[in-house]
C-alpha cells in the first residue's frame, strides 16, 4: 500500500515554498500527495505581490473529499490565509478524523508570513490559529518569528528555544518542534522537539547558503511524510531534520533574491539514454 499525506496550504507561483514544496517533498519521501488549496499567491523571489483566497467551504470540501475516498495517513497545514479558512479547516479535520488524539496525525506549521515579511494571514487568523488549531496539533512546527507571535518570547539562543517550547506546549499541541534556522550566529542548526516532559535536540550543520526559501515547508512536509509511513513523532522529526539538512545543502540560486531548497537530492540520476 502506498501511504498518502495531505497538505492544506497555499500555492507559491515561484514553486519554492507552499504546496509546491510540500508535494515535491512527499514525492521524494515516497508518499502520495493530496492537496487542499487555501490561497493562490502571486509570488517570486522578490516577494508576495498579490493573492486570492479560496472560499472556506471549498477548502473544507477538498479535505473531506480526499479523506472520504482516498484515505489520509497524515496531514499538515501551511499558509491558511484567514480566520474563516482556519475555522473551516478545523471542522473539516474533525469530520475527517485528523488531529491529536485522533486517527490521523496532524502537523500544524503556523505559517504567519513569507520569508520576505509579507503576512500570510490576518489578526483573526492568529486568534483562530491559537483557539482552533494549536489544541488539535500532533506536532506544532514554528520558526522563531512564529514563536514570538504566539508567545511574545524573543529567542536568541538554544536555552531560550527550550523555554519557548515549554510555553508553546501549554497552548495545546501534543509535541512542539521549534526550528532554529533564524539563529544565524549559531555554528550549528539545532531544532528542538518537546513532548511536555523531555527535550530532544535535533542536531545538524548550518550551511552558509543564502538560498533557504521553502526550508520550513520542506521540514514540516518530510516530518508529515514520515508520520504517514508509520514513524513515531521523534523518528519522523529526525527524518524531517535529515531531509531538510540535505535540501538546504543542495539549494540553488534562481531569481534575483533567495533561491529554493532542493528536494531533488533524493532522486536517482537520469537513467534514460537518448538513442540507447
Ligand atoms: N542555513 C541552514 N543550514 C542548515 N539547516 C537550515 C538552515 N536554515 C534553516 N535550516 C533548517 O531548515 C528548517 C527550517 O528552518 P527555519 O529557517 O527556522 O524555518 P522557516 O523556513 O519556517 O523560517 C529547520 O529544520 C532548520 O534547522
Ligand atoms: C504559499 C506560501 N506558503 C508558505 C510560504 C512560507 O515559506 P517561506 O518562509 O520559505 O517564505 C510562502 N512563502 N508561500
Amino acid at each position: 500500500m502506498v501511504a498518502s499525506a495531505l497538505t492544506i496550504a497555499g500555492s507559491d507561483s515561484g514553486g519554492a515554498a507552499g504546496l509546491q514544496a510540500d508535494l515535491r517533498t512527499f514525492l521524494t519521501c515516497g508518499v502520495h500527495g493530496l492537496v487542499a488549496v487555501t490561497a493562490v499567491t502571486v509570488q517570486n523571489t522578490l516577494g508576495v505581490h498579490d493573492r486570492s483566497d479560496i472560499p472556506p467551504h471549498v477548502v473544507a470540501g477538498q479535505i473531506e473529499a480526499v479523506a472520504a475516498d482516498m484515505g489520509v495517513n497524515a496531514a499538515k497545514t501551511g499558509m491558511l490565509a484567514s480566520g474563516e479558512i482556519i475555522k473551516a479547516v478545523a471542522e473539516a479535520c474533525d469530520r475527517a478524523d485528523i488531529g491529536r488524539d485522533r486517527a490521523v496525525p496532524f502537523v500544524v506549521d503556523p505559517v504567519a508570513a513569507s520569508m520576505h515579511g509579507h503576512p500570510l494571514f490576518d489578526d483573526a487568523g492568529l486568534a483562530a490559529l491559537r483557539e482552533e488549531l494549536l489544541p488539535r496539533a500532533t506536532v506544532l512546527t514554528p520558526n522563531l518569528d512564529e514563536v514570538r507571535l504566539l508567545t511574545g518570547l524573543t529567542v536568541t539562543g538554544r536555552a531560550e528555544m527550550h523555554e519557548a517550547a515549554v510555553a508553546l506546549h501549554a497552548l495545546g499541541p501534543r509535541y512542539v518542534l521549534v526550528k532554529s534556522g533564524h539563529l544565524t550566529e549559531d555554528p550549528e542548526c539545532v531544532d528542538v522537539l518537546y513532548d511536555g516532559t523531555d527535550f530532544v535536540d535535533l542536531h545538524g550543520p548550518r550551511f552558509a547558503t543564502p538560498h533557504t526559501h521553502g526550508a520550513g515547508d520542506s521540514m514540516a512536509s518530510a516530518l508529515t511524510a514520515g508520520l504517514a509511513r508509520g514513524m513515531s513523532v521523534p523518528e519522523a522529526a529526525r527524518f524531517g531534520k535529515w531531509f531538510v539538512s540535505n535540501a538546504v545543502a543542495n539549494s540553488y540560486p534562481m531569481g534575483a533574491k533567495v533561491g529554493p531548497v532542493s528536494a531533488f537530492w533524493r532522486l536517482a540520476p537520469e537513467e534514460f539514454t537518448p538513442g540507447g
